[in-house]
């Protein structure tokens, strides 16, 4: 059985005091939940003194990007091992804001998956296809080829360990969310890659969430998939209330 996993996406919100209140608030609301992964993705400089606040609360740390290399004269870039020292678990690789926005490849896409897994960070490997390309029928295409692209060198044993964030470009922040039956069927098709490039095992073992305008409306619906395995949530995973909700409503799956 694959372990669920709702992950928050601060995104550019929160200052280190703003992520710190969030985590006083939550409170011990997730101490005695089992059998889900509760991750937070906050932003750089949030991240040392969630580090403290999330200690013994059942809450994971992620970051929403990294470099893929060690050290080095990149002016304003972070690298893994900075990450990992803050006791950070998780890192979103190729969020379509970063694809978008900042020039992310889907080399570097891969470059980073494959830095991550060598620093004994948990890639969440973010796909999606744009409007233009749904309605042209594009989206298992390019979601195969991303997911290919980001999985290249990347042997059997570390693939089981990524998680893929199926996350349509046009659900995102939009309020429009894929039907949970259309998501499901994309993240079947996702799953099905995978096992084209390892095995079906791996293909059974690999995690996918869904992620665009997930809500603690919908999230059990999304949840109730056979191949949806957690959510990556962006605007409501914002509010203390709204997080709590959000990993309960997912929890009764
Ligand atoms: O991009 C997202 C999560 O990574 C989704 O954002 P929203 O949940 O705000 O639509």
């Amino acid at each position: 059985m694959r372990k669920p996993i709702v992950a928050g996406n601060w995104k550019m919100y929160k200052t280190p005091s703003e992520a710190v209140n969030f985590v006083r608030e939550v409170g011990n609301s997730f101490v005695s939940v089992t059998g889900i992964d509760i991750v937070i993705c906050a932003p750089f400089t949030a991240l040392d003194r969630l580090g403290e606040a999330v200690a013994g609360k059942n809450m994971a740390l992620g970051a929403q990007n990294m470099h893929f290399l060690k050290e080095g004269a990149f002016t304003g870039e972070i690298a893994p091992g900075m990450l990992v020292e803050l006791g950070v678990k998780y890192v979103i690789i190729g969020h379509s804001e970063r694809r978008q926005f900042f020039n992310e490849t889907d080399e570097s896409v891969n470059m980073k998956v494959k830095a991550a897994l060598a620093a004994g960070l948990v890639p969440i490997v973010c796909v999606g296809e744009k409007l233009a390309e749904r309605e042209v029928g594009d989206t298992f295409k390019v979601v195969d080829a991303q997911t290919r692209a980001a999985f290249a060198g990347v042997s059997q044993e570390q693939a089981k360990d990524i998680v893929i964030a199926y996350e349509p470009i046009w659900a995102i922040g939009t309020g429009k969310t894929a039907t949970a039956q259309d998501a499901n069927e994309v993240c079947a098709h996702i799953r099905q890659t995978v096992g084209t490039l390892y095995d079906g095992e791996t293909a059974q073992a690999i995690r996918i969430q869904y992620g665009g305008s997930v809500k603690p409306e919908n999230i059990a619906e999304l949840m109730e998939q056979p191949h949806i395995d957690g959510a990556l949530v962006g605007g409501a995973s914002l509010q203390p209330q709204s997080f709590v909700a959000l990993v309960q409503a997912a929890h009764k799956q």
